[in-house]
């Protein structure tokens, strides 16, 4: 059944980046773009003090649903399709953002370097002590990926917002899928999906050199 609109469900989560991987090991962009809805969903859940983050992350998704549902939806089904056609017409800025600054490519980098932070984070969560500090393993998550690529206002803000966590176990709570044990091995279940949509996407990034696109 699905969630009540607007509450957040781990499970729906899960389903969305379970379902973007294909046969042939392509990445639709509906689930995963889906898949960041609910996050994103979770994040306006934990307070206002989230909301640059959350605001940040919506601008990310409108950008990529606003190709996936236009004229061109076809180019914009899979991570892959969206490459070849936006590399092919040149339509990436390469160099710094000038004739395309929210090209699909640069825009889907940037959730893509989140997603990296979403794995760490969550397989702390899963393998910390019950009296884990959430706080510390999110600051650690995101000193180990996203921090690189922000200037020191964003790191500063984030450290602070990082600050106003629950604990583990609320964490877990508010999961919405029963008590912190039920939500660790649901966790289980998610980070190979999770990790699968990265190491294609990353992979993909690299063949094409598309890693530092401005
Ligand atoms: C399974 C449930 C538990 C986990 C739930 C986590 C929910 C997280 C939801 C969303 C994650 C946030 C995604 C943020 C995308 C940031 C993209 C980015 O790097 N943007 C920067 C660069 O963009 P351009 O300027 O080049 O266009 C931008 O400057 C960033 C601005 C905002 C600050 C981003 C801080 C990111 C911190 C990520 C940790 C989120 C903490 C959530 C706490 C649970």
């Amino acid at each position: 059944m699905a969630a009540a609109q607007g509450a957040f469900s781990l499970r729906e989560v899960l389903a969305a980046f379970q379902a973007c991987v294909t046969e042939q090991r392509e990445v639709l962009l509906g689930p995963y773009l889906c898949g960041w809805r609910g996050l994103v969903r979770f994040l306006n859940g934990l307070g206002a003090i989230f909301s640059f983050i959350s605001k940040d992350a919506v601008a990310k998704i409108q950008i990529m649903e606003s190709y996936c549902g236009g004229e061109r939806r076809e180019e914009y089904r899979t991570l892959q399709a969206m490459v070849r056609y936006e590399l092919s017409g040149g339509l990436v800025d390469l160099q710094r953002r000038s004739a395309h600054p929210d090209s699909g490519c640069r825009t889907v980098l940037r959730l893509h370097r989140a997603l990296k932070w979403l794995q760490l984070f969550l397989e702390g969560l899963r393998t910390a002590r019950q009296d884990a500090s959430t706080s510390a393993i999110c600051t650690d998550s995101y000193n180990a990926s996203l921090a690189a690529y922000h200037p020191w206002v964003v790191r500063k803000a984030a450290a602070v917002a990082f600050c106003a966590l629950p604990s583990r176990d609320a964490f877990l709570e508010v999961m919405n899928v029963g008590g912190p044990e039920e939500a660790v091995e649901m966790l289980g279940d998610a980070l190979p999906h999770i990790r699968d949509v990265y190491g294609i996407t990353q992979e993909l990034y690299e063949q094409h050199r598309l890693l530092d696109l401005p």
